[in-house]
């Protein structure tokens, strides 16, 4: 189920987290109150601080009237005084004004800091940009201001102790012409103590340190790469990019060691030109990127992406920022009256959103005992007795291909590879995804929308206001109160008003908000702000839980990530129309696994009917086929789930257990034991996770096989680890069809184009007013309601780098009884299509080749045979290319030589793929 920390209840009664400060997701009453918790959890040194700019601010207020406390006011105020503070100090350090303040500051300054005193206004510009541009409780400002002064410190000392004379004595002359007091206070004491030379080294290293907490550099990334490097050492030398072909490096998604990878036909290899360079220099680039990405951050986004290979595809939003002109329209700035009237108006705006936590707080893990089937007793011992005793069973287990045994295939998996076991599979780091600028709880678009809402609902007579407001990364929600005995009715028939007001056609009314008196109006952000999946992937919530099934939905419109167990699910419908983010949806989770799961925890079966959508993922470790492009061939490879989830089940039942999960809790504790006398291992089942990205064109070729394989799968799946997730652009009656729907519980709905689609997904209206892409409606099994979420983003160098990183590890797997079973269904349909007529149409492709003469008459009489029994002979032989198209009246061409009859003959009777592999295999001979 989703694990999300708001208050979605939910009615199954599975884990819902709930946000830091909070339980309720309801408005402004909540908030208050987490105000006041928030603020009575302040330490004693941090009031002690604040009290006098508190004291300040308090008389100013009330000497202006009054007015309530506006929180986002105390930062910028802050920000002015660093930036005054910057000038003072750059007027006395840079330009020694000598007025009077100009000298006491500089006095002030070099008795506090000596020499170093000139850089007091860089920091003090930096430290107002920081405050500027980051905020909240994820800015990590405090690590940056704290590792900003250390190094000022360490500076200082060094400066102290360099100078620091030989006798000992304290000069203020002398200290300010050295670190200053600062430096004194530590850095002499230790240079007479300790000695020059040991008291600089300490303070060095104090200063790298301060340098990694502001670069926000941890030891482990900097030795980590460095031990890998050593243990990797012979092999990178291997893999240098001189004198070595691609083939020996198998990322390369067509040779792989000696081995072609096969790539499923069609699939494009998503190479480009540079690329072979790209992959051998990936264990180098590792280093340099864990490096180069946390300094970045620090220092920008802009900078963060320009680190990533751009492409086209990478950038999201571009025609949102088009319509809605956030690119080209400025924002109107208010003028002041109406300024102060708004900020009177909407004075609870500020309380509301900015307590909209980021980071859930923990509830305690499922225990064990909530696994079903792991109780006190051990069942395990049971099972392995009754093996013991059932020799036969095991036999017969042995011989039957239905039964477990004959399925040890998948269970042997993880050392199936030769060289797998030599080499610990590693996750890829977070840090390979980007780092999103964090939540903005209020900007000036929101204060704009709350003065055209005021302004509609004067200019129609409606006693209704603004009391607060939620932003969402693309929505936000503004939450409006009536005055007594006015109607609702009053303010959603203004929603044509509001929408013209706010010059938005997706305005969406919600009366009321769910559990409070209030009426939400949802307006799209004109400056919608993207949720990248790193952010999500590296939320407390998604950290804490190693499930590698857990996937990143994206963040709800408080503000929450919203993160998915798809084992929950434990089946996905995604549908919207072209263009609304459904693919996009589909790269997060494949992402999500490929950062999360090992191949052998999660395996993919992935069906992309489109080619283009997730030939990004070919020759992952996870992928348990080649990617399927054929939707004929997808229909078969369900029925493989079908079957695999039988044998799945067929195990289960054999080892007594209930669940998949269970059954591998227990193979990992040693306590499932192959039946005496089985040569076969015992593993750990993967969970399989089929997804399908177009279910129209699967539906097109196949509809009665797909939807009884999709029902068989999703009534079974759950306890086999088996996991479904179907997308598709066209949410029609004939593509999601009732049976389909009634066991696919959980939907994601993005923008469509109708209500009526909108209905077939979610059976509700709402996702026709969506604003597209990303912007979606999450309605997980057991919810009641569906939860508004902006879809996580993760851009194509994101994924590539994601990918690259897991395929220089390990090669995939590909079980070869997905392709054997397709090749079987096409011989059967070759038969089928020949049905009884196959003696008499292997004669007739004799004569035809032998006499080189493709007539139809000539046929019914040597066959003897009428005319329309001769002219389907005829159509068969054009079918499998023996001879031309129709030429009217004439004979038609024989396209197969007398030489090549036999194999022409093997290819019709279905032993051969094709006549020219019939040729190769006789030549091979
Ligand atoms: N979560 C998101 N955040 C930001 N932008 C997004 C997001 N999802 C989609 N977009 C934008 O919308 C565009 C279209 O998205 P996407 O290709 O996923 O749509 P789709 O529904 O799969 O379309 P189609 O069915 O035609 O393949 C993307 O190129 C991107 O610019």
């Amino acid at each position: 189920m989703t694990r999300k920390n708001t208050s979605d209840k939910n009615s199954s009664g599975s884990r819902s987290r709930k946000s830091a400060a909070g339980t309720s997701s309801s408005g402004s009453s909540r908030t208050r109150t987490e105000h006041n918790v928030e603020s009575s959890a302040e330490s004693g040194w941090y009031k002690a601080l604040l009290w006098l700019p508190r004291a300040l601010g308090k008389t100013i207020r009330v000497l202006i009237g009054g007015e309530r406390y506006d929180p986002a006011y105390s930062k910028d105020g802050v920000c002015f005084l660093l930036l005054i503070g910057a000038l003072l100090f750059s007027a006395s350090e840079w330009f020694h004004v000598q007025g009077a303040l100009g000298k006491g500051l500089h006095i002030v300054a070099s008795t506090l800091l000596g020499l170093p005193s000139v850089i007091l206004p860089v920091a003090l510009i930096w430290a107002f940009w920081r405050l500027l541009v980051y905020s909240g409780k994820d800015s990590g400002n405090a690590h940056s201001i704290g590792g900003v002064c250390l190094l000022v410190w360490s500076v200082c000392s060094i400066l102290d102790i360099l100078k620091a004379p030989a006798e000992h004595r304290f000069d203020l002359e002398h200290v300010r012409q050295a670190g200053g007091m600062l430096g004194f206070a530590v850095g002499s004491p230790l240079a007479w103590g300790l000695s020059k030379v040991f008291a600089t080294i300490i303070f060095v290293l104090l200063a790298i340190f301060a340098l990694m907490l502001i670069l926000e550099i941890h030891m482990d990334s900097v030795v980590a790469p460095v031990a890998q490097r050593f243990e990797k050492g012979h092999e990178t030398v291997v893999h240098s990019p001189e004198g070595t072909s691609e083939d020996e490096f198998f990322p390369n998604e067509i040779h792989m060691g000696g081995d072609t990878l096969a790539l499923a036909a069609g699939v494009p290899t998503h190479t480009d030109e540079g690329r072979e360079e790209t992959n051998s220099a990936l264990p180098k680039r590792g280093l340099k990127r864990s490096w180069f990405q946390r300094m970045f951050h620090s220092r920008g986004k802009s900078q963060d992406k320009a680190k990533l290979e751009h492409y086209e595809a990478d950038d999201p939003f571009d025609r949102a920022a088009y319509i809605q002109g956030s690119g080209d329209r400025r924002e109107e700035q208010p003028d002041s009256s109406l300024r102060m009237h708004n900020v009177e108006e909407t004075a609870v705006v500020p309380a509301l959103s900015q307590l909209v936590p980021n980071e859930p707080v923990n509830e305690a893990p499922v225990t064990e005992a909530e696994l079903s089937g792991v109780g006190s007793q051990d069942p395990w011992a049971a099972a392995a007795a009754a093996a013991q005793q059932l020799g036969q069973v095991q036999e017969s287990h042995d011989s039957s291909p239905s039964q477990p045994v004959e399925h040890s295939e998948p269970l042997e998996e993880n050392t199936a590879n030769g060289d797998a076991p030599s080499k610990p599979y590693m996750l890829p780091s977070s840090d390979l995804l980007v780092r999103g600028k964090p939540h903005a709880a209020r900007t000036q678009a929101n204060d704009s929308v709350i003065k055209a809402l005021q302004s509609t609902f004067k200019q129609f007579d409606v006693d209704a206001r603004v009391v607060g407001f939620l932003r969402g990364p693309s929505v936000t929600q503004y939450e409006v109160e009536l005055g007594s005995g006015v109607k609702v009715e009053k303010v959603t028939n203004l929603q044509r008003n509001i929408a013209y007001a706010v010059a938005s056609s997706d305005v969406r009314i919600l009366s009321p908000i769910p559990g409070k008196s209030a009426i939400g109006i949802e307006i799209p952000n004109v400056d919608r702000e993207i949720v990248h999946l790193g952010d999500v992937l590296r939320s407390k919530e998604a950290q804490q839980d190693d499930n590698p099934m857990l996937t990143a939905v994206g963040k709800d419109v408080e503000g929450h990530y919203v993160t998915a167990d798809l084992t929950k699910m434990p089946h996905l419908l995604v549908a919207g129309a072209t263009g609304s983010g459904k693919s996009s949806f589909v790269n997060s989770m494949l992402t999500s696994v490929v950062m999360r799961a090992k191949p052998e925890q999660v395996r993919l079966i992935l069906v992309d009917p489109k080619r283009v959508e997730l030939s990004a993922y070919a020759g992952i470790p996870h992928l348990l086929t080649p990617i399927i492009t054929d939707p004929k061939k997808a229909a078969q490879a369900l029925e493989w789930v079908v079957k695999e989830m039988d044998a799945r089940y067929d195990d289960l039942q054999f080892f007594g257990f209930r669940h998949v999960k269970d059954f591998n809790q227990a193979v990992r504790a040693g306590k499932v034991h192959a039946p005496a006398g089985s040569n076969r291992k015992v593993a750990p089942y993967p969970y399989l996770l089929v997804v399908v990205d177009e279910m129209a064109d699967l539906m097109m070729v196949a509809k009665n096989d797909v939807e009884s394989s999709i029902q068989r799968i999703t009534q079974l799946a759950r306890a086999a680890g088996v996991h479904l997730v179907l997308a598709t652009q066209r949410p029609s009656v004939d593509v999601v069809t009732g049976l389909i729907k009634a066991n696919i519980p959980s939907r994601l709905a993005f923008a469509t184009s109708s209500s009526t689609d909108s209905r077939v997904i979610l059976d509700a209206t709402g996702a026709e007013t969506l604003i597209g892409q990303g912007d979606a409606l999450f309605l997980p099994m057991g919810q009641a309601k569906p939860t508004r979420v902006q879809g996580a983003w993760v851009s194509e160098s994101e994924i590539r780098n994601a990918v690259d990183f897991v395929r220089t590890q390990r090669k995939p797997e590909y079980r070869q009884d997905i392709e054997q079973m397709a090749k079987k269904e096409e011989k059967r349909e070759i038969l089928d299509d020949i049905g009884d007529d196959m003696d008499e149409l292997l004669q007739a492709a004799e004569l035809v080749i032998t006499t080189q003469f493709g007539s139809t008459s000539m046929l019914q009489r040597k066959l003897r045979v009428g005319f329309a029994r001769a002219g389907r002979l005829m159509d068969l032989l054009e079918s499998r290319g023996i001879v031309g198209p129709s030429e009217g009246s004439k004979a038609r061409q024989v396209l197969i030589q007398p030489p090549q009859l036999q194999e022409a003959l093997a290819f019709i009777r279905g032993e051969t793929s094709s006549i020219s592999s019939a040729q190769e295999d006789t030549q091979g001979n």
